[in-house]
């Protein structure tokens, strides 16, 4: 599957620098809420956004934890995507003090689409690229364009061959 990426780099990122970056996350938003007060609730982007979301709650003391499901069928296309599961409407109203959480931004389609639906909840994600940062309010560590991230979901400890042994 990835050999056929057209990403020039990969970017390979381990369970504990995940758990690194999304608490450098949390701590950036930390008293940053409507008021400068706390925030209401998380929201994750499912499904890559609820690993940070999960450890964001923990850090800002949050209980209040909610999900939306958006399938985008092909990034190229933002016609096809779709919100397959919504949070709770009374709970996030048009969004304020709600703190929306994925991992990563790309393109930034994804983000549009939710920010349509709130447009005053604050937008958090641990990674982006440069193409999706005009979508993003808050995040930790930039990548370029052309870099596949590698999350650790999606990952599995290997044997690799040394290096003077190949061929
Ligand atoms: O900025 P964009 O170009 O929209 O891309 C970013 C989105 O793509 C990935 O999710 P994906 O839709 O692959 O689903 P998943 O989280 O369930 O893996 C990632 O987790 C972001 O949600
Ligand atoms: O760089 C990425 N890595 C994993 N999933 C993604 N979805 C969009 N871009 C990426
Ligand atoms: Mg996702």
């Amino acid at each position: 599957m990835t050999d056929r990426l057209p990403h020039e780099k990969g970017f390979h990122i381990s369970w504990d620098q995940l758990h690194r970056d999304s608490r450098a996350l949390a701590w950036r938003l930390d008293g940053k809420g409507p008021d400068g007060g706390a925030w209401r609730a998380v929201v994750a982007i499912t499904r890559g956004g609820m690993a940070p979301a999960m450890i964001i709650a923990r850090e800002l003391d949050i209980r209040t934890v909610d999900t939306i499901s958006v399938k985008s069928y092909d990034h190229q296309d933002q016609g096809s995507a779709q919100v397959l599961k919504s949070p709770d409407a009374d709970m996030i109203g048009d969004g304020t003090g709600i703190l929306i959480i994925d991992d990563l931004v790309d393109s930034g389609k994804t983000l549009e689409l939710v920010r349509e639906l709130y447009p005053n909840a604050h937008f958090a994600t641990v990674y982006a690229k440069p193409q999706g940062r005009p979508q993003v309010d808050t995040f930790v560590t930039e990548v370029s364009q052309d870099t596949w991230i590698f999350f650790p979901w999606d990952m599995a400890l290997q044997y690799v061959q040394p290096y003077r042994g190949k061929d």
